[in-house]
């Protein structure tokens, strides 16, 4: 054993100097004590960054909600093409398919249509040829010529095409036209179904397209032989559609068929996923989407699905968020944060159950979500979407106040329209929240990117300072 030290050499170190006179201890003890103040600072400092890094990293976690066709994953869409630009660009080519699926499906609604209204017109010819009283005199039979039976032979292939894709892209292409689902709200008692939505990624959009880029390549090296070479599935598809073109445009710029259409109250203009306008650029065999066309493009989410993005611009960059989509059908409602909605409905139907009016529904969905307990601490924000169908349908005259009667005598036009039904949204959210909060609303119109972006740009602020201030409680 060596000696053992009978002092402290720390205490050694930093014992006062001997014969130190009371000036020099005087500045002695105000050095060591500016020292310790000075370390004591920078300590909590170092905290506070850590705890700021540690807050910035959680994802920031985002919830759409709102009916189906409200436009919440188009939405979601405006977030991946300002934020995440480089991941969209690599996607976009893949929506092609998805976007001759919507052509197609609105070529065949109209050929539908024609074929119904065609076979009960002759159908009405041979039962009543003599007899002129049952006549709607109103409107009397459309004169349809050879010309109509022409173009429903030659567009016929295009209901294969459509069988295909939809086969290909799987039940995110099939709209549903009924529900057992008989509430409104998210968050009631029956929770029968929800097994069916849990949260997961494998069957959003991404797999959609996934699923048609597995079935490309295979397809390709199945065909790659010296006699015939094609390139893709959708090379064939987009011959087929080319092949079609002047048909298609000549079936959509017919007057008997628009009177069809009019007639049986069909508005292709503002249904999901409406390309008829822009036929010369799509059924150009090198088509290539757009970036609107890929925020147009529709097919419907199923469930709940999670997106997660890295930010590579904005105020966040860097920072991870999740974006969690809802397929917006009532069968599909489950698990709910801020609220999104579609303010051009007020006198149409849920496409899933024709007997509910779709202002009435965002009503009860807005309610149940504001009341809901669970999310009671959680930013809400609401998106009064699609603000130019609604200016579109009131510049055509349908007035508000035969839908809603409550609109009563008001200014039958957009500011005012809106105005009122903020103010509507506004008092359920008073009423029913369980803490007061805040009422934030956006008038949008999700298909305009550039109004889109400064949009999301204040949307983007104010989660990520709501986001920061309750870091620790996510
Ligand atoms: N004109 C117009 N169309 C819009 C707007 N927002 C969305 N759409 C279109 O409406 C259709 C439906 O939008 P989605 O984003 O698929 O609707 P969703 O709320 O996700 O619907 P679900 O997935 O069924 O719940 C798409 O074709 C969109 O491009 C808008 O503001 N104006
Ligand atoms: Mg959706």
């Amino acid at each position: 054993m060596g000696p053992s030290l009978d002092f402290d050499p720390l205490a050694l170190a930093i014992a006062p100097p001997p014969n130190e006179t009371p000036q020099e201890r005087e500045a002695r003890e105000y050095a060591e004590a500016e020292a310790i103040r000075i370390s004591n600072e920078i300590d909590e400092q170092i905290r506070r960054e850590r705890d700021k890094e540690r807050k910035k990293r959680k994802p920031v976690k985002l919830l759409l909600l709102g009916q189906s066709e409200s436009g919440k994953t188009a939405t979601l869409k405006n977030f991946q093409l300002i934020y995440a630009k480089r991941e969209w660009l690599e996607e976009r080519n893949a929506w092609r398919p998805v976007v001759y699926f919507n052509l197609v499906r609105n070529v065949n609604c109209i050929l539908d249509l024609l074929t119904r209204e065609m076979s009960a017109q002759s159908a009405r010819d041979t039962v009543s040829s003599s007899d002129e009283s049952s006549e709607d005199l109103q409107h009397p039979p459309l004169k349809f010529k050879e010309k109509h039976r022409l173009l429903k032979l030659r567009l016929g292939p295009l209901k294969r095409v459509q069988t295909d894709l939809e086969r290909r892209l799987g039940s995110t292409a099939i709209e549903p036209h009924s529900t057992s689902v008989t509430t409104a709200a998210p968050f009631g008692e029956d929770r029968r179904a929800l097994q069916e939505f849990s949260i997961n990624s494998t069957n959003g959009w991404k797999t959609a397209l996934e699923k048609i880029k597995a079935m490309r390549s295979a397809r390709t090296e199945a065909t790659e032989g010296p006699l015939r070479k094609v390139n893709d599935v959708d090379d064939e598809i987009a011959e087929v559609i080319a092949g079609c073109k002047d048909d298609i445009k000549a079936i959509w710029e017919d007057s008997t068929v628009r009177e069809l259409l009019n007639r049986s109250k069909t508005r292709l203009e503002d249904a999901a996923g409406f390309f008829l306008n822009d036929v010369d650029r799509i059924a150009a065999t090198n088509y290539q989407p757009s970036d609107d066309d890929v925020i147009r493009a529709r097919l419907r989410t199923l469930g709940v699905q999670e997106y997660r993005f890295i930010f590579e611009n904005g105020r966040t960059a860097g920072q991870e968020w999740l974006l969690y989509d809802v397929g917006g059908t009532r069968s599909s409602r489950a698990a709910w944060y801020p609220y999104f909605d579609d303010v051009s409905c007020f006198d149409e139907k849920l496409a899933e159950d024709r007997r509910v009016n779709r202002l009435e529904d965002s009503y009860l969905l807005w309610r149940s979500i504001c009341s809901c307990k669970l999310l009671a601490r959680t930013q809400i924000i609401l998106f009064l979407n699609k603000c130019d169908l609604l200016q579109a349908k009131l510049m055509r005259g349908v007035r508000i106040r035969d839908s809603v009667p409550s609109f009563g005598d008001r200014r039958n036009d957009l500011a005012t329209a809106t105005r009122y039904f903020q103010q509507h949204f506004r008092e359920i959210l008073k009423q029913y929240s369980p803490v007061q909060r805040s009422f934030f609303v956006h008038l949008t119109s999700v298909i305009d990117t550039r109004s889109t972006a400064a949009t999301l740009g204040t949307v983007e602020e104010s989660i990520l300072r709501d986001h920061l201030r309750r870091a620790d409680l996510m």
